[in-house]
């Protein structure tokens, strides 16, 4: 059921279990345990689900369609909103991970793997699908005029990409020719699944290490150069201390007239109503199983986060569906929310004859 209204008993019911599971904080000593070995943490994750999977992401175009705007998604059943945008009925999870779990699809794609080759003095790391080589980032001299898709007109880049199950569908659905894609993420392992999947193009796609919250990791493309910044279940994993000034440096990428797209956990979603006591962190921030770490958002935090990072609103909506799963007999509550930030143009700047 989509877009479910809650009851105040509900409302109180979540409070409730919050405050319960929010007792006993974690000792500090693990806290920053946690922080230190955050990318050890998503490696072994991935390292154990790997890419054998393929989440479920169909809502991708239908609730984003700038990854892929000019393409015609025609969507016979979407309908619409309050807020104006249109969306597919959605029977299963987003595919987001949760304790470690994930909502997997069997992935038919081949996976790549083509070991390390020497060229000359240059250590190859590997061959894309079409034998170019795949460069790493601390290979590449960067200067403004010449950055890896600097030729492309329209740039998107994926933060927190994990095994590409963003990166890939987007490579396959728009084929804009001045597209150029970039995804990072801070665990080499599932970098590494992006750069051998058999669909990574490297004239297309430039994946990268990169640590979000590190102000010193570089980024390669210049700032004000790109037309699409994506977050999806990212912010979420971050400490949330230092969210803001991770905001503040993706804003600074955005073309102006850009957009930061954002999806992720809302508060009193079920994956937070479901920790038990003691794996609290601070305030609405967990600590899974497998040690990933997660934060559960308000709409007004999200606002108060781009606005600072000098972004306006175009969209802030909490999506609350009822999922049922009929064979066990439970109705589970989510709670996501979906953001829309843009870049706005200095003022006095004219584009299609109207005057920012
Ligand atoms: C819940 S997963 C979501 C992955 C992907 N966006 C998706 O939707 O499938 C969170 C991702 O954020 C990455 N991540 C967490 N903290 C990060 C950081 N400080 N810098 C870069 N990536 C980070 C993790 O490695 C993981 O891939």
């Amino acid at each position: 059921m989509d877009n479910v209204e809650w009851s105040e008993e509900q409302e109180a019911s979540a409070r409730n279990k919050v405050q319960e599971n929010s007792r006993q904080l974690v000792p500090q000593d693990k806290q920053d345990e946690y922080e230190l070995n955050a990318n050890e943490y998503w490696n072994d994750f991935y390292k154990i689900h790997e890419n054998g999977f393929f989440k479920d992401r169909h809502w991708l175009f239908t609730e984003f369609p700038e990854l892929a705007p000019n393409q015609n998604l025609s969507q016979p059943e979407a309908s619409a909103y309050k807020d104006g945008s249109t969306r597919k009925p959605i029977n299963t999870g987003l595919g987001s991970c949760e304790n470690g779990l994930c909502s997997l699809e069997t992935r038919t794609q081949e996976h790549h793997q083509l070991d390390s080759m020497k060229d000359g003095n240059n250590i190859i790391n590997r061959l894309d699908a079409d034998g170019e080589a795949i460069l790493k980032l601390g290979d590449l001299k960067l200067s403004d005029g010449d950055f890896p898709g600097s030729s492309a007109t329209y740039r998107i880049l994926e933060v927190g990409c994990g095994a590409g199950n963003t990166v890939f569908p987007i490579l396959q659905t728009n084929n804009d020719p001045g597209l150029f894609v970039y995804c990072c993420d801070f665990s080499s392992t599932a970098v590494d699944l992006v750069q051998t999947n058999a669909e990574y193009d490297s004239s297309r796609c430039f994946a990268f290490v990169h640590d979000l919250c590190k102000d010193q990791s570089p980024y390669p493309m210049p700032e004000e150069s790109l037309d699409i910044v994506i977050l999806i279940f990212v912010l979420s994993a971050l400490l949330p201390e230092k969210m803001q000034r991770v905001m503040n440096r993706l804003s600074r990428l955005l073309k102006p007239g850009g957009m930061i797209l954002l999806r992720d956990y809302g508060r009193y979603d079920l994956a937070q109503l479901r920790f038990k006591k003691g794996r609290c962190l601070s305030d609405n921030f967990y600590v899974r199983g497998d040690g990933t770490r997660v934060y559960f958002f308000t709409q007004d935090e999200l606002d108060a986060l781009f606005t600072t990072a000098g972004l306006e609103k175009v969209q802030n909506l909490v999506d609350r569906r009822l999922q049922v799963n009929r064979g066990k007999q439970v109705t589970m509550h989510r709670v996501w929310i979906q953001c829309k930030y843009r870049k706005p143009f200095p003022t006095g700047h004219k584009e299609n004859g109207h005057i920012h």
